[in-house]
């Protein structure tokens, strides 16, 4: 049986094979690793080409925007339905937790609403989808796109003129951060800047509200926390990019005229909402009689939250919408100074985690199975505390209900949506 080498090198017959064999093995052996090297790059080469495709092609597969039937859904869904004073709306996150109780009280006072969102899986898209047909049982339209797809929002704008754009897709989630950080710079930079982009050469340019977060007062120590503390010393990556969005979306206001809002949410919860958060997973383990972990700050003091029921920070958002005023700029150029604000949406009394679990085991009337560990060092802050008094003389913004209230309703709708209320408690 001819040899591997000679297979591969079948020589004239004595040629060299014979009488230099030794050079003929060095050779034949330095050639079959050349041979190798060029397949191992081939094969490199190839899975690099495929995977380029695929995320170039992505989109193609994934995509599920355009065509007649889509424009006239974005149109129909963009529609003002009241006589004065209605905008029309791009919510984007709009099967978000913030995004969807928008979007529907937005189209409930006759509002145009669009929402876009894409589904991504931080957290169980299941809840996203039922999200999702709630809002088209009410006639709102979401476009299963990425705000980073700037071609996407191009055609969104150039079939609807949207006055304002309540912008709340981002990666939520402070802790996460230290998993993933580039999710963070995907949606909450790279993402902001193409929504602003195709913003500023809108013409007319809409309005912008958008979601900033308590968690750029990070390691500031006066409390309440006031709209002109200091906010340059972050404590995650989460709060260190939502504070690069507000310097990004002040350059804009600066440069091109657009109106700017940005809204510092503090710890929302509520029905519909998200499944990372704190007093939903204490919930889900609660109820499945699994152990919770409940941090503490130095010395075991308590950490402590501003936490905001759902349905006041939608008021806050939709006064500030209100209020937004308009931006000035035309096609990329801005004509006079625009609205730039920021506010703070928080509850304005802060509430210990152990209270905010007694809460919970009250309302599910079951004990936690508490385990108390000292706060990591992961982005956490020890406390939350809003001061709301700009919002509340801008708009009018006034929360009217207490954890206690607010929890009630979210266990309420827990156990319906995750059917507890047909025995499985
Ligand atoms: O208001 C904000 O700026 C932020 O509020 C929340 O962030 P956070 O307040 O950390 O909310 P949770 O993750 O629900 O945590 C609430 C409290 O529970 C504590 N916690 C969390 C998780 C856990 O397993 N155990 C625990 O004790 C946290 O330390 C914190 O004190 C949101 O997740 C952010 O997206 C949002 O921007």
């Amino acid at each position: 049986m001819p040899s591997l080498e000679e297979e591969l090198f079948p020589s004239t017959p004595g040629k060299f094979k014979d009488r230099n064999r030794h050079f003929h093995r060095c050779f034949a052996s330095t050639s079959t690793m050349f041979l190798w090297a060029l397949f191992l790059i081939a094969l490199t080469a190839s899975y690099l080409c495929f995977q380029s495709f695929m995320d170039s092609g992505n989109r193609y597969f994934t995509a599920t925007w355009g065509g007649h039937h889509w424009e006239k859904n974005v149109i129909n869904s963009a529609q003002i339905r009241r006589s004065h004073g209605g905008m029309s709306v791009l919510v984007t996150g709009a099967a978000g937790f913030v995004g969807s109780h928008v979007s529907l009280a937005l189209k409930k006072r006759g509002d145009g609403v669009v929402g876009i969102d894409n589904f991504n899986n931080y957290y169980d898209p299941s809840l996203k989808k039922a999200r999702k047909n709630l809002l088209n049982q009410n006639s709102i339209f979401i476009v299963d796109g990425d705000i980073n797809d700037s071609k996407l929002l191009v055609k969104l704008f150039d079939i609807a003129r949207f006055t304002h754009v309540m912008h709340l897709a981002a990666q939520a989630g402070v802790r996460y951060a230290m998993e993933n950080p580039g999710s963070y710079i995907h949606s909450n930079i790279a993402g902001l800047v193409t929504l602003l982009e195709v913003c500023k050469n809108s013409n007319p340019q809409p309005a912008i509200v958008w979601a900033s977060s308590s968690s750029v007062y990070g390691l500031n120590e006066k409390v309440p926390f006031s709209e002109s503390d200091r906010t340059d010393q972050p404590a995650s990556l989460y709060a260190a990019t939502k504070k690069a969005g507000e310097e990004i979306t002040h350059t804009y206001n600066h440069i091109y005229g657009l109106s700017i809002t940005g809204l510092r949410f503090f710890t929302v919860y509520g029905p519909w909402g998200r499944p990372d958060m704190a007093y939903f997973s204490f919930t889900r383990n609660i109820l499945q009689g699994k152990p919770i972990t409940v941090y503490r700050g130095k010395n075991r003091v308590d950490l402590a939250r501003d936490f905001t029921y759902i349905d006041d920070v939608v008021k806050g958002c939709i006064g500030s919408l209100d209020t937004s005023g308009k931006s000035t700029g035309s096609g990329g150029k801005k004509r006079g100074p625009a609205p730039y604000r920021i506010f703070n949406l928080g509850n304005t009394s802060p509430v210990t985690v152990p209270m905010m679990v007694a809460m919970l085991e009250k309302h599910l009337k079951v004990k936690a199975k508490k385990n108390f560990v000292v706060m990591p060092g992961n982005g956490d802050v020890p406390f939350t505390h809003a001061n709301i008094s700009s919002a509340r003389k801008e708009f009018g913004y006034k929360p009217t209900t207490d954890l206690q209230t607010g929890l009630k309703k979210f266990v309420k709708w827990y156990l319906s949506y995750y059917g507890y209320d047909q025995g499985k408690l």
